[in-house]
């Protein structure tokens, strides 16, 4: 294996960086090793590669692939390059590769310390891979399944599947069943490789549903968002409760604790963290340091039940429009796996709930503005993204308030502060990943910190108010106010 290797080890340098999966962008070059090569079923080998930096841990990749002696016809795009022993291929995208993966699951198959396990019987089907790349590499099987294979490995149970699994087991209607999984160790740990769900044909991104609304609305110069045909307003309220739901249910299912003050200076701590870093990273956010901190800061001002009278849980971790599938009864989520930089120690602690809806009400706004890139932002149509943004963050947390008991809107100074905590993750991830989108969160992060100077935590709500008086989730004056331009 020896010069083998030392030939792929040469073909992965140049091929890994390249990778949509690749999280090592911003860490400077790194040097790979091949951790591991396992034959899991004949023709794919399991590689699992560790990329060493000159600071920090390494990080692991799994690289399933397979050599071939010759090429395939219409094989070219998955080719990692040419070695004594043949053509290497991404064996996910290999149709043989894929074959192979799905036998070894579907008989709850051991290889070594490789261990798969099916909950039913699985059909022979051919494979096709997910539109693009995402963070993992995700293939269909016929109308069936859908295999997430997971790309940067982190020792330990993954959290997708454990929460998956755990929302499954106690009847969550708001999940893509569990089918089958496989792991193996990393780091002498059992450590989750990939999971089998079932394939929800039926289901539509919320993303492209959002997107579609906008565009409609962008369309119809005269009309308001509550005006033209495709609002997303039920939508988005249907969605705010289908949250609540699932959150109601992690914390039925998994572990909940009620938040001390220790544990909110932690989460303070955590946030002006994880700003330093961005700030570091993308000078641009420099100007609205001071103001983001002050809104930090204003969390440990009262007592743990006044600022955040919720308990701390499990959730989702990365909840957005993107992670989300419209399907004939509803909405169902997916990739619970948590932001995928955020080392898992982290992502599987119990947070504050409102993180996810921090989340989502960004992706509302990122729906609305991301039209604009395409658009351009000449006044009117900047008006027309604010107040389709409006509508239908208050319709979600309209929705998330009444399935909850409890109104997000109602949690003024913690729902701002994971708001501008995504904003300010977004801002890096955007600057590693989509130069082109940096606007979006920038936007967010100057609106944040001007339009709502930090108040005062509010006492709990017994009784919910009106809409009308829920100060966080419009980040504009009401659309009466500002009659659009034209
Ligand atoms: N159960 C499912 N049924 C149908 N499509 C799904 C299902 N789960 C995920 N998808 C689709 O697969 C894509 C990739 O899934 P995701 O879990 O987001 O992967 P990643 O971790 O790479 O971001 C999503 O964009 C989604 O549209
Ligand atoms: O879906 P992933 O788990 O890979 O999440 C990462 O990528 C997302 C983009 O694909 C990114 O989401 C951001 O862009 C979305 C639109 O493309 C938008 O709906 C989200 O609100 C916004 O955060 C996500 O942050 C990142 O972790």
């Amino acid at each position: 294996m020896g010069d083998h290797h030392a030939e792929l080890t040469g073909l992965l340098t140049d091929w890994l960086p390249r990778q949509r999966w690749f999280a090592g962008k911003g860490r400077g070059a790194g040097r790979i090793r091949i951790r591991r090569d396992t034959t899991v079923f004949e023709p794919l080998r399991l590689l699992v590669v560790d990329v060493d930096y000159d600071h920090g841990p390494p990080d692991h990749y799994q690289v399933p692939l397979v050599v071939r002696a010759d090429a395939p016809f219409g094989h070219d795009g998955f080719l990692i390059g040419e070695c004594a022993g043949g053509l290497v291929y991404d064996g996910l995208h290999d149709p043989d590769g894929s074959a192979a993966l799905l036998q070894f699951l579907g008989r709850s198959a051991r290889r070594d310390d490789l261990v798969a396990e099916a909950t039913r019987t699985l059909d022979d089907l051919p494979a096709h891979a997910v539109g693009a790349e995402q963070s993992n590499t995700s293939i269909i099987y016929g109308d069936a399944y859908i295999l997430k294979v997971f790309r940067r490995l982190w020792p330990g149970l993954n959290p997708d599947l454990e929460v998956t699994r755990a929302l499954a087991e106690v009847g969550s209607a708001h999940v893509a069943a569990p089918v089958a999984w496989f792991s193996g160790e990393v780091e002498g740990q059992p450590t989750t490789l990939g999971f089998l769900q079932e394939y929800l044909r039926s289901g539509t991104e919320g993303w492209r549903l959002a997107l579609a609304s906008v565009r409609d609305l962008y369309a119809e110069a005269d009309l308001h968002a509550d005006e033209v045909g495709g609002d997303f307003a039920a939508e988005a309220e249907r969605l705010g409760a289908a949250t609540a739901e699932v959150h109601a249910d992690l914390a039925r299912a998994l572990p909940t604790r009620q938040p001390t003050a220790d544990a909110l200076r932690a989460l303070v701590t955590y946030l002006h963290g994880r700003l330093d870093a961005a700030v570091e990273a993308v000078a641009e956010l420099r100007p609205f340091e001071a103001a983001v901190r002050k809104s930090y800061d204003e969390l440990t001002g009262a007592a743990p039940a006044v600022v955040h009278p919720r308990p701390f849980q499990r959730l989702h971790g990365d909840l957005h429009l993107g992670q989300v599938l419209r399907v004939d009864s509803g909405w169902v989520l997916f990739d619970f796996e948590g932001e995928p930089a955020r080392p898992v120690a982290e992502r599987v602690g119990l947070e504050s709930p409102l993180r996810d809806v921090a989340g989502m009400l960004r992706s509302f706004d990122y729906a609305a503005r991301s039209m604009l890139l395409e658009r351009g932002d000449e006044p009117a149509l900047v008006y027309r993204a604010q107040e389709w943004a409006d509508r239908n963050r208050e319709a979600f947390c309209r929705g998330y308030g009444a399935a909850a008991g409890r109104d997000p809107r109602d949690d003024t100074a913690m729902l701002r502060a994971f708001e501008l905590d995504k904003a300010v993750y977004e801002v890096l991830y955007e600057a590693r990943h989509r130069p082109g989108w940096i606007g979006i969160p920038m936007a967010s992060v100057e609106q944040l910190t001007q339009t709502h100077p930090p108040a005062a935590a509010q006492p709990p709500a017994a009784t919910q108010p009106p809409a009308a008086t829920h100060p966080t989730a419009a980040t504009h004056p009401p659309a009466a106010t500002h009659p659009p331009a034209g």
